[in-house]
């Protein structure tokens, strides 16, 4: 069985900037480029070097496979993009600050946006400067996502992972998914079995691959380690600590 490597994008410049971005295309960071070669460094220092790479179609994701598969002089592996990867959509609150939409509305609603299951931040308007209504990259949707929750990430990528990413993963391969906070949270709760509740404590640092050797159990994928192996735990604590104080 295949080894699975998730790694989320360096720190973007929205992230800098403490802004939702959810399916807005922003760059990296200086530091976010140095997050993603060092990612790419600990693949090798692991001996973990992708088969195949799957990304979203958002830049920072795409930006950081690059880097970090140049570093590992892997550069050259086939590559699958996919949509459902995205970061979680982030309705109308694509382009806010956190601490002041926090300050706006109270810690309660704001975790209930950014934590909860399944609650929608409200939906983004049509024609919105934010918006990815006409984007060609969308072209083939039935549908825009106008907002989404974590239940909504879920519902599209845990079929995308189990067809096309597993298919990979049966057949041996190692797998490099690099992705976003709430995609890998959708993946993480999905793979660890977390509970809806649960998932609310968990954090994705940026730019640390995050490791799951798996196994075939009666045809359903199971972590040989419950919650996988971050490359560099102490970072990956840090990073993941960073992110839940987001907003404040
Ligand atoms: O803004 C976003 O798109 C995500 C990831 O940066 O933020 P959060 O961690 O608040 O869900």
């Amino acid at each position: 069985m295949g080894t699975l490597v998730l790694l989320r994008h360096g720190e973007s410049d929205w992230n800098a900037k403490n802004l939702f971005t959810g399916w807005v295309d922003v760059a990296l960071t200086d530091k976010g480029t140095a997050e993603a070669r060092r990612g790419g460094a600990l693949l090798v220092e692991h001996d973990l070097l992708p088969d195949v790479l799957y990304t979203s179609l958002l830049r920072r994701a795409i930006t950081t496979a690059n880097l970090a598969l140049d570093a590992a002089d892997r550069h050259w592996i086939p590559v699958k993009r996919d949509w459902r990867l995205n970061e979680r959509h982030y309705g109308a609150l694509q382009g806010k600050n956190k601490a002041e939409t926090k300050a706006e509305f109270g810690e309660d609603q704001f975790m209930l946006w950014r934590r909860s299951y399944d609650t929608p931040p409200p939906q983004i308007a049509v024609g919105s400067e934010f918006s990815q209504d006409v984007d060609p990259r969308y072209a083939d949707l039935d549908s825009v996502p106008m907002t989404e929750c974590l239940k909504d990430v879920v519902e599209r990528l845990i079929p995308y992972f189990e067809t096309e990413i597993a298919a990979d993963l049966r057949a041996g391969r190692t797998v490099l998914v690099a992705a976003h906070g709430n995609s890998i949270r959708a993946l993480v709760k999905h793979l660890d079995g977390i509970s809806d509740e649960a998932i609310a404590g968990v954090n994705i640092p940026t730019g640390i691959p995050l490791r799951y050797d798996l196994t075939d159990d009666g045809g359903v994928l199971r972590p040989v380690t419950v919650g996988g192996e971050y490359l560099d735990p102490e970072a990956a604590a840090a990073g993941a600590a960073a992110v839940a104080g987001q907003g404040k």
